[in-house]
């Protein structure tokens, strides 16, 4: 094919997914891109060129405070909760009036900013300039076309002819690259089938790829030709060759390319269409957007922005969804030691972990519990959300990651909040009668890839199995922690930065079978695609559709899953349940068998006993960490 490597050619082979992914999601009526400021500019600042190196945030300490993976970053926890700070404070209603945002640094008495140190841009920001779109793309190619044709007319006659040869052989490249790249646009007879062996590696190929490894343009040359054999099976398929034959080179290259053990990459694969995944795998590789949260118990935005610009900071409101969050494009300082930092008018932060509190929408006075709750993102947000009135127990099971909650409550003026650090599992007989309960649970982090590339490769299919049964006895816990005659709430969010199906619609449908008085409702969130109801041969409550999951590709921001349970009363649900009974109706989720849906949530099966031992032993290790001397274990 005499392919030149010429960065202009290659450059749509890793674009082909994005195109492919915008046909997905408008099939999954995805409402929106969420960061949709982001879409317009942080996309230029962040477009990853070279997908297997994914850049970090160059600022990375004041950026990485807060999120969720951090959290789930144990090790991590102390620094990562002094840089960055996670959560949020703030009151949607009332501290930023019609929140139209009307900031101009170029007005103002905002000083220009010092030449620019591009604190949170990459190095993409400098190489694509202002666009990155292909369109973009195509346009300089032809402006130097273009640009070429009045020289050409002063050549002399021998040099023209070279130069239309030249063109000649460079159109015919030219075509011969919008074939591999483009094949989906062929006429069924243009195409007709495929030559395997230019897509599928022979036995040799394979064997030199395994001894030598494998070049990376050419895997993902073939992981495109792959999925766009698989958009069209029928018509683009090799003869003798099955789906399978595609699918397992599709996952094996994907593992190889973006650098995932088999098994993740299958598991995460196997959630999308095979265009879609490609999207997801590719936003894996590039750092989403810095954001902050401002804190309005001290500040409103407005005044947070223009103080930030006056600093030499490019920000914009992250979109219409939230009237707290701030996207930041580049800054002159580091946006994580500016005095607003520190005075606690802001937290870095996530716009994915703004969602859950959304969801949870604490009112003023009531009894809050965040479960898993450092280094207190969400925390801070809630109190902020309650305006400093009635009470936030802020939990965390790992004590040492309650001193970073404790110094970003402190920090950000949250008056509200009680810390404390318990086995999750332990309420509601630490503490109950809660009017709402926020779990948002330790989990897997395959939402967060861009920041921790490490889960691409230290998740087990035992760490799964483990998590997930973590997390329906926490969830339950958190059901069982609500005060059921709350006049105000009585309502319980399931959130995690992991977007895979046993820790989100897993976990969810395994507590609507457990407690027949919980009933899934809106999260109030506008945007975000709808939870699985089936995947993979596996059903799931009719209602799951309910919650939301928030994805890289689609919403330009970590993958995340929230859900919202109503608790009611048990009274109330008993008549129901009777009834229900006598109906069988499982579809509903509320008569299954106990033992059989066990079975089915997962291979990991509950038993008390040993649920109780692995309590206590965990009880005894934090006695120990604290100093006091560990309870002896009790037998049933
Ligand atoms: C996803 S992070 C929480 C992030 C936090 N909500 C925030 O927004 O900053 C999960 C947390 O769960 C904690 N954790 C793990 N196992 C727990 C358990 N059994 N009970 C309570 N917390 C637990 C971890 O220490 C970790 O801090």
């Amino acid at each position: 094919m005499g392919r030149k490597s010429k960065q202009k050619q290659q450059d749509p082979v890793p674009h082909q997914p994005r195109q492919a992914h915008g046909t997905r999601v408008t099939k999954r009526k995805a409402k929106d891109a969420a960061l949709d400021t982001s879409n317009k500019k942080s996309k230029q600042v962040n477009q990853a060129k070279q997908p297997r190196k994914p850049k970090q945030p160059s600022s990375s300490p004041s950026i990485h405070s807060e999120d969720e993976q951090d959290e789930q970053d144990a090790s991590d926890d102390a620094s990562e909760a002094s840089e960055s700070a996670s959560d949020n404070l703030q009151d949607l209603q009332g501290s930023d009036d019609d929140d139209e945002f009307d900031l101009d640094a170029s007005d103002a008495d905002a000083p220009q900013n010092p030449p620019q140190q591009l604190v949170f841009s990459d190095q993409d920001d400098s190489e694509d300039g202002s666009q990155d779109s292909d369109a973009d793309s195509d346009s300089d190619e032809q402006s130097d076309v273009q640009g070429a044709e009045p020289r050409r007319e002063k050549l002399s006659a021998k040099k023209s002819k070279k130069l239309d040869q030249e063109a000649l052989l460079e159109a015919a490249d030219a075509e011969a690259e919008m074939i591999r790249t483009n094949i989906a646009g062929l006429e069924p007879n243009e195409m007709g089938e495929v030559d395997d062996d230019m897509v599928l590696p022979t036995q040799e190929d394979k064997e030199r790829e395994a001894t030598e490894g494998a070049d990376a343009q050419t895997v993902y040359g073939r992981i495109g030709d792959i999925v766009r054999i698989l958009g069209d099976f029928h018509r683009f398929k090799a003869a003798n060759r099955s789906r399978a034959d595609y699918t397992d080179q599709l996952v094996a290259d994907i593992a190889s390319y973006y650098g995932y053990t088999p098994f993740l990459a299958e598991k995460l694969f196997s959630m999308f269409s095979p265009d879609e995944s490609i999207a997801f795998f590719d936003a894996n590789e590039t750092p989403r957007p810095v954001t902050i949260r401002a804190n309005t118990l001290k500040t409103r935005r407005r005044d947070l922005a223009q103080a930030l610009i006056n600093r030499g900071v490019s920000l914009e409101p992250i979109g219409k969804w939230t009237k707290v969050g701030l996207q930041i494009f580049d800054s002159s300082v580091p946006v994580g030691a500016t005095p607003e930092y520190l005075a606690g008018h802001y937290m870095l932060q996530s716009p994915s972990s703004f969602l859950p509190v959304m969801a949870l929408d604490p009112k003023t006075n009531e009894r809050v519990l965040d479960m898993a709750s450092a280094p207190g993102g969400k925390t801070s947000y809630m109190s902020a959300l309650m305006q400093n009135t009635g009470v936030v127990f802020a939990n965390d099971a790992n004590a040492s990651r309650t001193k970073s909650l404790s110094a970003n409550v402190h920090r950000l003026g949250c008056k509200n909040v009680v810390v404390c650090s318990y086995d999750g599992r332990q309420f509601p007989k630490v503490i109950g009668g809660f009017d709402r309960v926020l779990l948002d649970a330790p989990c897997s982090g395959t939402g967060v890839v861009s920041k921790d590339q490490s889960v691409k490769v230290n998740k087990t299919e035992r760490d799964f199995a483990l998590l997930s049964h973590l997390q329906k006895q926490l969830i339950l816990c958190a059901i069982d922690s609500i005060n059921t005659k709350s006049s105000t709430g009585g309502y319980v969010v399931y959130s995690t930065c992991s977007v895979t199906v046993e820790e989100d619609e897993g976990v969810v449908d395994y507590a609507l079978k457990k407690r027949p008085n919980v009933k899934l409702v809106h999260t109030g969130l506008e945007f975000g695609v709808e939870g699985f109801t089936n995947i993979g041969g596996k059903k799931f409550h009719k209602d799951m559709h309910l919650t939301r999951r928030f994805y890289p590709h689609v919403h330009n921001m970590e993958g995340f899953f929230v859900s919202k349970l109503h608790v009611l009363p048990r009274a109330v649900v008993k008549n129901k349940l009777a009834q229900q009974e006598k109906n069988d109706a499982d579809d509903t989720g509320v008569l299954v068998d106990d033992d059989e849906d066990e079975k089915e949530a997962g291979d990991v099966t509950f038993n008390d006993d040993e649920d109780k031992q692995l309590m206590q032993k965990n009880q005894r290790r934090q006695q120990k960490a604290k100093g006091i001397k560990p309870s002896k274990p009790t037998t049933k």
